[in-house]
């Protein structure tokens, strides 16, 4: 068995971790026998990355993104599991269409999750005799794919999410709520303008309220301002942030412009901060990346135009770790572990997934804190070599294992991938 020796855990310990041939830790604990895999000499070994939320574009766009870039792009940036949204091409809402995606899946290097969509087309008998991950991102309003439904048919999805014991997975606003006033401009800053803040907390009230009752688990896709975490949290929900919510405002609208369009959009730096103070005090339960490639030419439209989406994938972990060994902020790396990995684990009922514990998958991911490196676009590996976050600094995997694969190792300087090891993690 190989053992991966004097690693510093995120709670300060340092332990040698033993994975079995079988691909789980076998053991964690001091002066353990076995064949060396890599001296950590005191580098900080995480449990890998469980991204709850990406759209890696296949089917349909892989002109956007690949199963195989993606999923490099995850492996590079620390993410051991991904789940994948229903808005592709065609959408996931039928039987059919979940195996049509599977089968692209197979050539992910990352293991996986699917999830089925909701749409007035949706096959839920054929559906639900998948392995979905989750039901969901159910959009309450329109976005990338169109995919909007109205609140009878929400219903009916959290009921048969509920009979079925799948998690519902939401992506709260409420159209109704958009400024139609903001049209008349043509700044990037319009975007955020236009669909308001308001519109998130009372979608997400709502969507707590209709769940209320339907015995439905429901998570809140992307909450992007404090009222719309406080409201899941107070309907009892979880909710997930993405990085460039918690990183980015409207103050880099300036700069970024069409770049910085998403839904939901960013929010004034007063909201961001106050997004900032939730993931330190644990109220937010979750951060996934929302990834969301679109190339830089579709990019490059009016506001209003422009596809809605940024990537983020590979810099989520960066970011984090880079923040939480700043002195400047309360953040810990014991905080950046839960809301990455044992969170959405626990959340989403992955016994194997999450942490650094004897009979769990070897997902794991070794960085060295103490060297911070500059995001730079075009070194990613998603297709879109763009970030929003060019320039920031982030804390980087030296080597990636995924049920003991070394998907990602770069220890010895030059990148290498393993070419496949992805499973679904609901098979
Ligand atoms: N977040 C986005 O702005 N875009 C996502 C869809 C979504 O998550 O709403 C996409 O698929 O492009
Ligand atoms: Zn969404
Ligand atoms: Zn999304």
């Amino acid at each position: 068995m190989r053992v991966i020796r004097n690693a510093e855990l995120a709670d300060g310990r340092t332990r040698d971790v033993r994975i079995a041939d079988d691909g789980r830790i076998d053991a964690v604990g001091e002066d353990l026998d076995g064949e060396t895999l890599v001296d950590a000499d005191g580098m900080l070994l995480l449990p890998g990355m469980v991204d709850v939320h990406v759209h890696f574009r296949q089917p349909g766009d892989a002109h956007k993104e690949t199963w195989s870039s993606g999923s490099r792009s995850a492996a590079a940036g620390g993410v051991t599991t991904v789940v994948d949204q229903p808005n592709t091409d065609p959408p996931t809402t039928t039987g059919e269409a979940f195996d049509a995606k599977e089968d692209l899946a197979r050539n992910a290097l990352v293991d996986y999750g699917i999830n089925g969509g909701v749409t007035e087309e949706w096959d839920p008998d054929s559906l639900f005799e998948r392995p979905l991950f989750a039901l969901g991102e159910v959009f309450l309003a329109d976005s990338t794919g169109d995919m909007g439904i109205d609140t009878e048919l929400f219903e009916t999805a959290l009921e048969r999410a509920a009979d079925a014991d799948v998690p519902v997975t939401v992506h709260a606003e409420d159209a109704d709520l958009f400024d139609e006033g903001a049209r008349e401009r043509d700044d990037a800053d319009a975007w955020s303008a236009y669909r308001t803040a308001e519109a998130e907390q009372i979608a997400v009230e709502d969507a707590v309220a209709v769940a209320d009752g339907t015995g439905a688990q429901v998570h809140v896709a992307h909450t992007s301002t404090p009222e719309g975490v406080d409201a899941a949290k107070d309907g009892g929900a979880t909710c997930e942030v993405t990085p460039h919510h918690l990183f980015l405002s409207r103050d880099d609208l300036d700069a970024l412009g069409t770049f910085g369009r998403m839904n939901p959009p960013l929010r004034s730096e007063e909201r961001r901060a106050a997004l900032v103070e939730r993931l330190v005090d644990g109220t937010i339960d979750v951060v996934a990346t929302d990834h969301a490639p679109h190339t830089r030419e579709e990019k490059q439209a009016s506001i209003w135009d422009a596809p809605s989406g940024v990537p983020g994938v590979e810099t989520a972990l960066p970011l984090l770790l880079a923040a939480a060994r700043d002195d400047d902020t309360a953040l810990t790396f014991e905080r950046v572990r839960d809301v990455t990995a044992a969170n959405p684990a626990d959340i989403f009922g992955l016994p194997q997934k999450g942490r650094i514990e004897e009979g769990r998958d070897a997902d794991l991911v070794l960085v060295d804190p103490d060297e911070t490196e500059p995001i730079r676009g075009e070194r990613l590996h998603s297709k879109c070599s763009w970030t929003p976050f060019e320039g920031f600094e982030g804390v980087f995997p030296k080597t990636t294992l995924v049920r003991g694969n070394r998907v990602y190792d770069r220890l010895g300087g030059a990148e290498s991938f393993l070419p496949t090891a992805g499973q679904n993690v609901r098979r």
